[in-house]
């Protein structure tokens, strides 16, 4: 079986205070875009896991696909399989590829072996792998509560609107991101400016906390931000806690961008 892990943006992020727990309360939209790895996963003798294309920082053991192969073979007597991921999606980049691998693994094995958990049973099993999984088992944008694992569908859509996506070689750590954050309460709660405004008036209203001290420590990183403005997107961000910016286009751009910076386009399908 073959699978295509999106990647997501973040469609504004208020980290909202430090939990006890250690993790950040936190809304934000998430919004899948169709940049994606290729994950294939098939029945075998012996459970295998190969990787291609980017390399991916790390022990190849510790690879959300084999993470999430381990967290249900806890629950259910799963067949030994044979896992490669073709990596494409930027890692470091606040686009949640690494989530999204464990998550498809996880729909996958859940395919293959008919083990019949529901959208939200798999949800459960992904926030165990991390906060962004969870989202990347659900085929809709959603609004991300908690540590990002309680998924809310606001039916809010950008489809047929153009996207452009740059990352700059530059790798964000999540945690170190989270630790340069002071938690504030946000003037207008996230829903409102999504369901309420349209698009043209994000700009200015619609935030990523993580911007200001992302930005001042790698200052190479608003300057692609400006750059999307420039080229004409109604609205351009940040996504989650960096590297990567996007920006929203009402319609095609062609971008050149400087050596080093991976970028993606194309039309949102969803
Ligand atoms: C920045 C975002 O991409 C926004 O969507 C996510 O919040 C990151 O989620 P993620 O990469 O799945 O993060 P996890 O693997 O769960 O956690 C990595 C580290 O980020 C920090 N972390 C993560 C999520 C959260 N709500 N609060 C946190 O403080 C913690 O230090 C944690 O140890
Ligand atoms: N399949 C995978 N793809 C990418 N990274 C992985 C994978 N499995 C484990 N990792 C580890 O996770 C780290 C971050 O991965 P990821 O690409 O999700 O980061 P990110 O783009 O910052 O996403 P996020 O928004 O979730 O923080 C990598 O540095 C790597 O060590």
């Amino acid at each position: 079986m073959v699978a295509f892990p999106p990647c997501k943006i973040n469609l504004g992020l208020h980290i909202l205070h430090k939990r006890t727990d250690g993790y950040h309360a936190l809304e934000t939209c998430f919004y899948p875009v169709p940049w994606t790895d290729i994950l294939e996963v098939i029945p075998s003798d012996t459970l295998a896991f190969s990787q291609s294309g980017d390399t991916i920082p790390g022990d190849p053991h510790d690879n959300l696909c084999l993470r999430a192969y381990h967290l249900l073979q806890k629950d259910f007597t799963l067949p030994p399989v044979r896992i490669h991921l073709h990596k494409i999606i930027p890692t470091g980049a606040g686009l949640g590829g690494g989530s999204s691998d464990g998550a498809y693994t996880l729909r996958l094995l859940n395919d293959l072996f008919n083990l019949n958990l529901a959208p939200a049973a798999l949800a459960a099993y992904a926030a165990q792998l991390g906060s962004d999984c969870a989202f990347f088992t659900q085929d809709a944008p959603q609004l991300g509560t908690g540590r990002g694992e309680i998924l809310t569908n606001i039916g809010i859509s950008l489809k047929g609107k153009f996207l452009v996506l740059a990352k700059p070689p530059i790798h964000v750590s999540t945690a170190e991101a989270y630790a340069g954050i002071t938690p504030a309460t946000p003037a207008t709660p996230l829903t409102q400016i999504l369901t309420q405004e349209p698009l043209a008036a994000w700009k200015g209203k619609l935030h990523n906390d993580f911007e200001a001290s992302v930005f001042a420590r790698h200052p190479s990183i608003e300057p692609l931000r400006e750059k999307l403005y420039r080229a004409g997107a109604v609205y351009a961000s940040m996504s989650g806690s960096g590297a990567a910016v996007f920006g929203i286009f009402d319609k095609g751009v062609d971008l050149a961008f400087d050596p080093g910076v991976l970028h993606w386009s194309g039309v949102l399908t969803r």
